[in-house]
């Protein structure tokens, strides 16, 4: 089963009005935002990651939920597997200073052992506060769509981490992404919809369109490439297209209504209108879309449905 099967079936179940209907970044409980996100040994990181830097990313991915809904972080949850006391304890030395990075602290979590071999699997829950969460399902016909940084390093950051090209700022992106805290709070103020790349700009755009029961229009020739970026992959469509589907990136993709300008640095990649699906242009020529728009989880590693 794939993830957005799986997703869709799990609509159908008592839905709390917080949840968003399953189609938003995270849920709200009033003023209260609520994420979690688990990374997994071998599909998120890679066993030979520094620990430090797998409780950055755990923190960092979480937080970038809350960055995309606006909400100043109030604490984080954390459910751990106990492993070799090296990695251990290097991971706690990581916690604590990417808690002191990001400015947030523990409220609980709960700690397990794992049986020989298996992968870690590493859980966050965070909690933050938003008076004005804004929703991925926002967006209206004539907005205009924006992310903030830079698209695609984690990527070939990727193949920085496993050693195959040579390049620390790429490798950097991969393990320890910034979540967009201090823009997502200017943000949440102004933007019609809102949510961080995870999965690649493409996905996350269409899902942002689909949300809103809005068609969307991407010009790759807009989305911004880093030097490290272009310096391994070029900035042709192929480079391009790489970068719009690659993921972990942990940038915010937002909606604007034409004419207004985000307040924090961005860049225009695209625009909403009536209708459904994704068109992608390049210098006004359109594209067929690639064969995956980006990150999609799915069940069928060995196991039978
Ligand atoms: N197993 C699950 N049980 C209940 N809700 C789920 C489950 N998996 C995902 N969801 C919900 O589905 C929606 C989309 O989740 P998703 O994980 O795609 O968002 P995200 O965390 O922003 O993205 P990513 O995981 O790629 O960082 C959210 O409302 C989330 O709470
Ligand atoms: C070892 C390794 N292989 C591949 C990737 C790429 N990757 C894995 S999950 C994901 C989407 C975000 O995760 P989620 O949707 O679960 O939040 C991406 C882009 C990686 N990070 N590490
Ligand atoms: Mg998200
Ligand atoms: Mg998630
Ligand atoms: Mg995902």
């Amino acid at each position: 089963m794939t993830e957005a099967e799986f997703l869709a079936t799990l609509r159908a179940l008592p839905l709390h009005p917080g949840a968003r209907d399953l189609r938003d970044d995270a849920a709200t409980l009033g003023e209260l935002v609520l994420t979690t996100d688990t990374l997994v040994e071998d599909v998120h990181f890679l066993p030979t990651d520094p620990a430090g830097d797998v409780a950055w990313k755990l923190l960092a991915v979480n937080l970038s939920d809350l960055a995309a809904k606006g909400a100043v972080p109030e604490g984080v949850l954390l459910n751990l597997p106990l492993s070799e006391d090296g990695w251990d304890r290097a991971f706690l030395a990581g916690l604590a200073a990417a808690l002191a990075a990001f400015g947030t602290r523990l409220i609980g979590g709960d700690t397990v052992s794992l049986p020989g071999g298996a992968p870690r699997v590493l859980t966050c829950t965070a909690i933050g506060r938003s008076a004005r969460a804004p929703a991925r399902s926002g967006a209206r016909p004539g907005d205009q769509l924006w992310v903030t940084g830079t698209i695609g390093d984690a990527g070939p950051g990727l193949a920085a981490a496993r050693g195959e090209i040579d390049s620390p700022d790429l490798r950097d992106a991969y393990r320890r992404p910034r979540p967009r805290l201090a823009e997502g709070r200017a943000l949440g103020q102004v933007v019609t919809a809102m949510a961080d790349v995870s999965d690649g700009l493409l996905i996350d755009a269409a899902r942002m369109a689909a949300a809103s029961g809005l068609a969307v229009t991407v010009r790759l020739e807009a989305v911004p490439l880093s030097g490290a970026y272009m310096a391994v992959k070029g900035a042709d469509r192929a480079a391009r297209l790489s970068a719009v589907t690659a993921g972990d990136d942990y940038e915010l993709l937002f909606a604007l209504p034409a004419g207004v300008a985000p307040p924090v640095a961005a860049t225009w990649v695209g625009a909403f209108a009536a209708g459904e699906g994704m068109t992608l242009t390049d210098a006004g020529e359109s594209l067929p879309l690639p064969g995956r728009l980006g990150w999609e989880h799915d069940g069928g590693a060995g196991v039978a449905d």
